[in-house]
């Protein structure tokens, strides 16, 4: 038996368990993972990766991933098991069924990403406790641990020193996070090339960060929309915690299944 859902978010769940072929996508970090130090010791929680596990069973039901970390470090944090796709970069960068879709990154691309990062070393090195994150189109300035005033300014020097580099990229708010890639791709993009791929007929969208509302966005009649935490949203459905989430796919993969597939 799974943990009983708010009324609301009870009928949504069974409504979309009906559907012909269901597409569960979900962001990792802060919604399957609670927040760690370290993105390298991030790990879903072990109740969302036992109901992933539980819908990867259920035939016509497909489960990604959708991260803004890259690629790899989405694989490997995940542990994702096989026949889950993997969608990192915030759309940038897709690993479906084994085949890796890289950024194309042009040689202009290129140097626009050494470019930026030649911008972002000495403001991280100006800026006690932070540190950057290298991804194939871009980087992440980290400032987990910091008091809001030191994380404003590392913030607001790196803005403006990419600014004055007069480098044309994408800036991304996160939690304690603040990105910048030569993409200008989103969540969203990631959201409907799955749509597309799988042919799904209803998604399941679940995320808990700024980004995710791209994600959200690119939803319709007939998807699922949910919040993790606070913060404002377009998402029809909130739920509090990573725990939550996974109730919420438990309960799904036990209506699924119910189905008769
Ligand atoms: O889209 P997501 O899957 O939510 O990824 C967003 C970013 O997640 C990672 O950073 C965040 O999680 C870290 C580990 O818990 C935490 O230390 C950091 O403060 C968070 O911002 C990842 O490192 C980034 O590349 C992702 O873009």
């Amino acid at each position: 038996m799974t943990e009983p859902l708010p009324a609301d978010l009870d009928e949504a769940v069974a409504r979309l368990a009906e559907t012909e072929h269901l597409l569960v996508a979900l962001d990792f970090d802060g919604t399957l993972a609670p927040f760690v130090d370290n993105p390298d010791d991030s790990r879903a929680i072990p109740a969302a990766s036992d109901a992933v596990s539980r819908l990867l069973e259920v035939s016509h039901t497909t489960v990604a991933y959708v991260s803004g970390r890259a690629v790899d470090s989405l694989q490997r944090a995940s542990m994702a098991p096989d026949g889950v796709l993997l969608v990192g970069s915030h759309g940038g960068e897709y690993r479906f069924d084994g085949v890796d879709t890289h950024p194309p990154l042009s040689d202009e691309d290129r140097d626009r990403v050494a470019a930026l990062s030649a911008v972002l070393a000495p403001v991280s090195s100006a800026h006690s406790g932070t540190w950057v994150e290298a991804k194939p189109a871009g980087f992440a300035l980290h400032t987990r641990g910091l008091g809001d005033a030191a994380e404003q300014d590392a913030n607001e020097h790196a803005r403006r020193a990419v600014h004055e580099a007069g480098l044309p990229v994408k800036v991304r708010n996160g939690k304690d996070v603040l990105e910048f890639s030569i993409l200008s791709v989103t969540k969203g993009d990631g959201i409907r090339h799955l749509r597309d791929y799988t042919g799904a007929t209803a998604v399941l969208y679940a995320g808990d960060d700024v980004t995710d509302e791209d994600g959200f966005a690119a939803l319709s009649d007939g998807d699922l929309a949910l919040k993790c935490g606070d913060g404002e949203t377009r998402a029809a459905y909130r739920v509090g915690s990573p725990e939550e989430v996974a109730s919420v796919l438990a309960k799904l993969a036990e209506a699924r299944a119910a189905t008769g597939r």
